[in-house]
């Protein structure tokens, strides 16, 4: 199926995007960034990414230190060319022609700390960072018939710094000034609590982990992190006390991680892992697979929050210059809907609303002020 659609894009008149190098393989050239790549998530992420046989450049930018991670993960006989970037001078180039940036840039937190607590430090670092990719990452739309039409749209951009339910918001409304937003191609990535319900699940329902699926939709902090078990598969007969239990494991998966490294940080290798396979999803999307579904935190009209995560079916038509009809008809297709939930969930959607709203509020305060 993949091979097929690879195939349609080298017949099409976008086949430019097969660029040199990899005709044999195939596979479009994609250029992914990583803003933070010397960090403790940005490092192991620059390894995967360097796996990843989708990427064909990763620029590696951080505000010190980057040479080494880019030198070190270059060596790596795989198919991508690794580029370091260092300091505010080289984040044009780190971004120029990106078709993914990931943002694990900004500060972790120390056991205490709420994700809330970080929001001093990081929403200036996603704003500055945000506004770099307004400025460097190309977007051209034209009007055709009253209608606002996308020829080159700004990379998927994958928020990994917290508070993601503000830095989220922060990244929309700064992309809006610039006249770059485009809601298709931003995302808060939650996939590391459904990697922690998915992990958790299957050891409480003793099921092969690799089959399970839990969705877990809200957004990225404690209680807006909203497990569904009702809806997990393999299905298991699992006790009311046992899916409490489960959803509180997985809303404070981050604490726990925290409290664990005592002072050292937040979770790094399980969110580069996280990190890896969002940004697999979107690679995927954006070369034409079919059915690439993951949860994420987009702007969204499943529930009254403006931002909300679910479930995401990606389709992106790739982007180029004369993909005008194919841009307009597969951006994110639809934001899929929460589906029938427990009594328990209900509740808990009902909980987390309050908390999330003031959130993405927060974060659109501090863009326009
Ligand atoms: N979305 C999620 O599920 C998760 C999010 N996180 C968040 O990811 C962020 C990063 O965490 P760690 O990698 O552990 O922190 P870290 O401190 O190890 O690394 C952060 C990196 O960001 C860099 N940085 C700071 N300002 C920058 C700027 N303006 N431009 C580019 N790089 C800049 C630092 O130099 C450092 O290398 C934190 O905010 C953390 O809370 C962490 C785990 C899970
Ligand atoms: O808990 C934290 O601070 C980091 C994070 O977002 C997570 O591990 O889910």
């Amino acid at each position: 199926m993949m091979l097929r659609s690879i195939k349609s894009l080298a017949t099409s008149p976008s086949s430019h995007i097969l660029r040199r190098g990899y005709a044999s393989e195939a596979v479009p050239d994609r250029k992914v960034a990583v803003l933070g790549a010397a960090g403790g998530i940005g490092q192991p992420l620059a390894l995967l990414m360097k796996l990843n046989p989708l990427v064909s450049s990763l620029a590696l930018y951080d505000i010190a230190n980057t040479p080494g991670v880019a030198a070190d993960v270059g060596h790596i006989n795989t198919r991508s060319e690794v580029s370091g970037y260092s300091g505010e001078a080289e984040l044009g180039k780190a971004l120029e022609g990106a078709d993914v940036v990931i943002i694990p840039a900004g500060v972790p937190r120390k056991p205490g700390m709420t994700r809330d607590d970080l929001f001093n430090i990081n929403a200036g670092i996603v704003k500055g960072l945000c506004q770099a990719i307004a400025k460097y990452c190309p977007h051209v739309s034209i009007e055709i018939l009253l209608k606002q039409v996308c020829l080159y749209a700004t990379a998927l951009v994958n928020m990994i710094s917290n508070p993601v339910n503000s830095t989220v918001p922060i990244a929309a409304e700064v992309l809006k000034k610039a006249g770059k937003y485009d809601e298709k191609r931003l995302f808060g990535v939650t996939t590391l609590d459904v990697v922690r319900a998915k992990t958790f699940y299957a050891g409480k329902a003793k099921v092969p982990v690799a089959e399970v699926n839990v969705p877990v939709v809200g957004g990225h902090a404690g209680i807006t992190i909203l497990p569904l078990f009702s809806q997990a598969t393999p299905k298991a007969n699992l006790s009311d006390a046992e899916i409490t239990a489960l959803t509180k494991r997985t809303q404070d998966g981050g604490t726990e991680v925290v409290e664990a490294k005592a002072g050292k940080g937040s979770a790094t290798l399980s969110m580069a892992y996280a990190g890896a396979i969002f940004a697999d999803a979107c690679l995927k999307g954006l070369n034409g697979a079919p059915d690439v579904v993951e949860c994420s935190y987009v702007q969204s009209t499943i529930t009254e929050l403006p931002f909300f995560a679910s479930k995401v079916p990606r389709c992106f038509a790739p982007l180029s210059d004369v993909a005008l009809v194919r841009l307009g008809k597969n951006g994110v297709e639809e934001v899929l809907g929460l589906g029938p939930l427990s009594d328990y969930e209900k509740e808990g959607l009902e909980k987390l609303k309050p908390e999330l709203q003031s959130s993405i509020e927060k974060g659109i305060k501090f863009a326009n002020q």
